[in-house]
């Protein structure tokens, strides 16, 4: 069997995306078993910004936002039919390498969830696994620095990453997750867990992440959608053929979405006229 094709982000590559999208998702459906999630969503992700991605419950942002990064391959009768350019390849083609499409492209869950192990442990098992030799020091240092934590707990590196509060937890997480310079940022409702100050500290967390990352964000708070993201991709479902099927309603840059939305059902939406 021919070994898969790892995708590496350091190499000259032919790409036919506009120069400004990091990563282009073109979800035409999305399955779990018969049932179809999501239909005819293309959502382009650009380069260092921050895309948010809101909607009613069950409209399908986890379930695209998941399989950016390949992460529900895990889940049984899970199938992506489409086509998710990143780097010059499809990250579905039957030749790539989900785990250095995880690399490339790493992810934050809602729940925070450090391992139960140090703080530095924490931040060095992605590089560990990576079988990183360079200075373990200076990276996980670097990225606890990145992910505004450091200076809480540069004396205490050897506590349990479990002992941290849930803001810094996240945090914590955030560093596990940029320590290994993926290139695209994935993050599911990643304040949904925490209180109004530790979520502000992630909201300016992330404001400073694009500088170095592309983040893609799912979030049920549209007041943080318009804090932080520069551009806003809106679903929905249809349950108009007897299933709720999520799509892309519309997308645009966020205040455009937000002050002058183009489809009615945005509008209602926004209105809160459904939720
Ligand atoms: N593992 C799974 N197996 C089967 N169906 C699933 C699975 N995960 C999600 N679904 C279904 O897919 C649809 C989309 O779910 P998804 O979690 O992506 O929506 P969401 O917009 O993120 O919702 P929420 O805002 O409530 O988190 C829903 O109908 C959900 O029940």
């Amino acid at each position: 069997m021919e070994a898969l094709k790892e995708i590496d982000a350091n190499e000259t590559y032919e790409n036919d995306l506009p120069t400004d999208v990091a990563l282009d998702c073109k979800a035409e459906r999305i399955y779990y078993g018969d049932f179809l999630a999501v239909r005819d969503s293309h959502v382009p992700i650009k380069r260092n910004q921050i895309t948010g991605f809101i909607g009613p419950s069950g409209c399908g942002k986890s379930t695209v936002i998941k399989s950016i990064n390949r992460m529900n391959d895990l889940i049984r009768g899970f199938r992506f039919v489409g086509d998710i350019r990143f780097h010059g390849v499809n990250i579905y083609a039957p030749n790539i390498d989900p785990v250095s499409v995880r690399r490339n492209i790493g992810m934050v869950f809602q729940q925070p969830n450090p391992f139960s192990m140090s703080i530095f442990d924490n931040v060095a098992f992605g590089l560990r696994l990576n079988r990183y030799k360079g200075n373990m020091q200076e990276k996980v240092e670097k990225a606890l620095r990145s992910a505004a934590l450091w200076k809480e707990v540069k004396d205490k590196l050897k506590n349990n990453g479990l002992s941290l509060s849930g803001g810094q937890q996240q945090r914590l997480c955030i560093a596990r997750a940029i320590a290994t310079e993926p290139r695209v940022l994935l993050m599911d409702e990643p304040c949904s867990a925490l209180d109004p100050i530790a979520t502000r500290q992630i909201e300016e967390l992330m404001v400073k992440l694009k500088e170095q990352f592309t983040v893609a964000i799912v979030t049920h708070n549209m007041q943080q959608a318009m804090r932080v993201a520069d551009q806003t991709a809106f679903f929905a479902v249809d349950i108009s053929r007897g299933g709720r099927t999520g799509y892309l309603v519309e997308m645009g840059p966020t205040k455009e979405l937000f002050e002058n939305p183009q489809e009615q059902l945005t509008k209602e939406y926004l209105q809160g006229e459904f939720s």
